[in-house]
């Protein structure tokens, strides 16, 4: 089968959670836990614990990832980060497109396109995110409003480029709500993304491009999403703020 190509990459986003103190507390309770497992093992973290995060990964199996980047390389833009800035530190991926971006600070199919450029001409990995709100889906455009994201997204990327991109498929109605999508429901739209993806790069890139899950998923519901065919993994919010919940996603991705 197609998913024993691609490997299983669990990420944390951590949102505006953690000062300095508690996010080395966290990391220093995650190194233990992450060491002996085979998946991705990724922490996206806020700007200000991005130098912490860094220094108290060095050498380990976990990886950091920014939140956001912007598509500029540098100028007039108060409170933005460059991808540039984020390299230079020794930063590796960043999510992108995430809904609260999208919903509370006005992100467009467009910006996502040139913050996913400008984060892989950096030499950033990127965690695209695309997703339906409920409206959306109980409108029946779920697929519609999906392959928008996706295309728009990936609008100028190369097929080379696209192979640094993960695809987090998070349905905006699940995210923060305790309301997962069934099993089902995540694997026929990340089934549908790979599609997707396979229709602008062919099968090839499709089958081994690494799509995730996101949305209310923790330590009780990951076992039956990540058995998935198409779901290679997820995005964590609240579940990876805990050490040992997210370490039970890292164990079930590493099976
Ligand atoms: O938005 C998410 C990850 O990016 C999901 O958040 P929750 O896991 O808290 O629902």
């Amino acid at each position: 089968m197609n998913k024993a190509l691609r490997q299983a990459v669990i990420a944390g986003n951590w949102k505006m959670n953690k000062n300095r103190a508690e996010a080395a507390e966290l990391i220093n309770a995650l190194k233990p836990i992450a060491a002996d497992k085979t998946c991705g093992v990724i922490i996206c973290v806020p700007y200000t614990n991005l130098e912490t995060a860094l220094e108290l990964t060095k050498g380990t199996n976990i990886k950091v990832g920014a939140e956001n980047c912007h598509f500029k390389k540098s100028g007039a833009f108060t409170g933005e980060i460059s991808a540039d800035m984020l390299k230079e530190m020794g930063v590796e991926y960043v999510i992108i497109g995430h809904s609260e971006r999208r919903q509370y600070f006005a992100e467009t199919d467009l910006t996502v396109n040139r913050r996913t450029k400008a984060a892989l001409s950096a030499g950033l990995k990127v965690i695209l995110c695309v997703g339906e709100m409920l409206a959306e889906r109980e409108d029946g455009i779920t697929e519609d409003v999906v392959e928008l994201q996706t295309v728009a997204a990936f609008t100028g990327i190369s097929a080379e480029d696209a192979k640094n991109v993960i695809i987090a498929y998070e349905p905006v109605w699940a995210i923060g709500t305790g309301k997962t999508a069934t099993a089902d429901q995540a694997e026929e739209v990340c089934g549908f993304i790979r599609k997707v993806v396979a229709n602008k790069y062919g099968k090839e890139i499709a089958d081994g491009m690494t799509i995730q899950y996101g949305g209310s998923m923790n330590e009780k519901n990951c076992a039956e999403l990540l058995a998935k065919e198409d779901i290679d993994g997820g995005l964590i919010g609240g579940a990876s703020l805990v050490a040992e919940k997210f370490g039970v996603l890292l164990a079930e991705a590493s099976k």
